[in-house]
């Protein structure tokens, strides 16, 4: 049907005949030459309807955008005056002997789907008709390096390392992942219900029990949770195991991956090795356990200068077992009122958000003299003041916010805080790509809802052979990849031996019984021989949404879901026939459009 794609012409093709097939992107009318901006995936041509021939010219002037078009012509070189140099085919056009509407629109359009528009539009209606969205350049561009990146990490994984992609099963059985799981009913076996998978975790480690070494996949994941602009409750992993290899040997490889992904797809070379942090120092200095070290403000922990001090605010937070943190503003006098730090405030907000009670704060002003208000102002001593100001490296016009209470909401409020006065204050360069591996998380965290233990990866992960004394307190043998401040993978050594595992399932409150009934299967396979193995997981979503440059990663999918976990598409979920559910067996809150009295009648 055609020879070349439009975005392919080139002044080497002057003369030739071709045949085109695309999408009106444009049409202008100049007085007896129609000229036509025809579009398909590979970019734009102009192209222009031959003056000699009237039957050309009546259809390239019946033409609307958005008809599907077969045009057949001659290219031509664009006089000197009329080169565009912003087309990559700008210096030809097309001259149209033969033109075929193959599809005509009859409806108006939602938006405007042409190249040249930069409209704007809401997101619903670009969701509802996401065909015609991913028309439109940015979407074409975001899954075309969504499909970059996907075939740099085959091409890397197969070609260079020799893994093998296997698929694992949709319909399975739970894996903890800490979400709370897709169930599918059986309608042969009534009762009975699958899990979709939260990652294929048990069946990759299992593909090692049998020998395949080194395995990959880019694997579907369903976790219902609650919907961040990072998190889709469908999502896609690229999955991978391996045998045989230490913790560095896994890192070491997972580094050259991300750098030939980085390379082939932006042309970038990272430096390696990648930086590190332990959890313990991210935490200490970002509050975070995925920082975003493209800028500084760094916490800074005070609770020893605070210690018995007559600001009960902090000394009584200290003796109930919690920390006093400081986060630096630079310039934070100009750029910070009190108005938005105090009940009401914006900065307010944030911090009660993250379950701080208040928001303390000190500005330093010249000749290291500081102030602020209140009971805090009589603990501050010279030395008090002199040691705060060298420990976070406060100018004159800095801020100091303070966090005070459990660590884990002071670190909460001063990582929400850093990044969004970092944001707001232009500390963040754009272009910057700080990759980095966050390691020696502890195995466990407590749930206080619960009151038990809680595996901070997943219950598979491998303890520190170091801390085996008591495992729960033990560091895991556990990596995070932290991109920009955004988690883009995780992963571990794995447990390989049964009275290991079964001493984790005991920490995190699995009786025996359970255990057998959830994971037998595992434990039993750790029998039959198993190799040590680990592997990772990394969020291709997210990876693609930030080389995008998008803030949302259903920017980086072609049909993504809502932050209400709806697509506006299909309009799923939708509810379905008492029919099907009688048939699964499934008691239901499905309301019948008919009353059940009269169905039944
Ligand atoms: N709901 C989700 N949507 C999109 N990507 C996700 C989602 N959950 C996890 N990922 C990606 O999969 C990777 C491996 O999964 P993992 O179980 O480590 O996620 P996680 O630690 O629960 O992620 P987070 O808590 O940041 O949502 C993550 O590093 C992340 O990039
Ligand atoms: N399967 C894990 C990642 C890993 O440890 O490989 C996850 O999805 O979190
Ligand atoms: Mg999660
Ligand atoms: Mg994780």
């Amino acid at each position: 049907m055609r020879t070349h794609y439009c975005g392919q012409l080139r002044a080497e093709q002057v003369g030739k005949t071709v045949t085109l097939c695309g999408w009106v992107d444009r049409r202008r009318d100049h007085g007896g030459v129609v000229f036509v901006d025809l579009r398909d995936r590979s970019g734009i041509v102009q192209v222009a309807s031959n003056p000699d021939l009237p039957e050309s010219f009546q259809i390239a002037d019946s033409l609307r955008n958005e008809y599907v078009v077969r045009i057949t012509g001659t290219v031509t070189q664009r006089p000197p005056e009329s080169v565009n140099p912003k087309l990559a085919t700008g210096e030809v056009e097309v001259l149209a002997d033969q033109i075929e509407i193959l599809s005509a629109v009859s409806k108006q359009l939602p938006f405007q789907v042409s190249t040249s528009e930069n409209e704007t539009v809401r997101e619903e209606l670009r969701l509802k008709y996401r065909y015609l969205d991913l028309r439109r350049p940015r979407m074409q561009h975001n899954l075309q390096l969504r499909h970059a990146v996907v075939k740099a990490m085959r091409r890397f994984l197969e070609d260079a390392q020799g893994f093998m992609e296997i698929e694992t099963p949709v319909l399975t059985k739970s894996t903890p992942e800490g979400a709370r799981d897709y169930l599918v009913p059986s309608r042969v076996n009534p009762g009975e219900w699958f899990a979709l998978p939260q990652s294929p975790q048990l069946f990759k480690q299992l593909l090692m029990v049998s020998g395949f070494d080194r395995y990959y996949q880019i694997a579907r994941c369903f976790r219902d949770e609650d919907l961040r602009a990072d998190r889709q409750p469908e999502f896609t992993q690229l999955d991978m195991e391996m045998s045989f290899m230490s913790m560095e040997e896994i890192l070491e490889l997972n580094e050259q991956l991300v750098c030939h992904i980085f390379k082939t797809v932006k042309g970038i070379d990272l430096p390696r090795p990648f930086p590190r942090l332990t959890y313990a120092e991210a935490m200490d200095r970002y509050g975070s356990d995925r920082p975003d070290t493209r800028f500084g403000m760094e916490l800074a922990d005070c609770s020893d200068l605070f210690k018995g001090c007559g600001f009960k605010v902090f000394s009584g937070s200290i003796a109930a077992g919690g920390i006093v943190k400081t986060l630096p503003v630079p310039g934070g006098n100009d750029a910070v009122s009190n108005v938005r730090i105090k009940p009401g405030g914006d900065l307010f907000a944030i911090a009660s958000e993250a379950g701080a009670k208040g928001l303390a704060f000190i500005r330093v002003r010249d000749n290291g003299e500081v102030d602020t208000i209140g009971a805090l102002k009589d603990s501050l001593t010279p030395e008090i003041t002199a040691e705060l100001l060298q420990r976070t490296g406060a100018q004159a016009g800095d801020l100091l916010l303070f966090g005070a209470g459990p660590a884990e909401i002071v670190n909460k409020t001063l990582d929400r805080l850093r990044l969004a006065l970092g944001k707001e204050l232009n500390l963040i360069d754009p272009e910057a790509i700080n990759l980095l591996w966050v390691v020696d998380f502890p195995m466990f965290e407590y749930n206080a809802d619960e009151q038990r233990l809680e595996a901070l990866h997943h219950p598979f992960t491998a303890p520190n052979p170091e801390d085996l004394a008591d495992i729960k307190t033990a560091r895991a043998l556990a990596y995070d990849i932290v991109l920009n401040g955004t988690e883009i993978g995780g992963g571990s050594l794995r447990i390989y031996q049964r009275d290991v595992q079964e001493q984790v399932f005991a920490a995190i409150g699995l009786t025996d019984e359970e255990a057998r009934a959830k994971f037998g299967f595992l434990l039993d396979a750790f029998e039959y021989g198993t190799p040590p193995h680990g592997g990772i997981a990394y969020g291709l979503d997210r990876l693609v949404s930030i080389l995008t440059g998008e803030d949302s990663i259903r920017d980086a999918i072609a049909f993504p879901k809502t932050q209400q976990a709806r697509c506006l598409l299909t309009d799923a979920p939708s509810s379905v026939e008492a029919k099907q559910l009688k048939e699964l067996q499934v008691a239901s809150t499905y309301k019948p459009k008919k009353p059940e009295a009269e169905a039944s009648a």
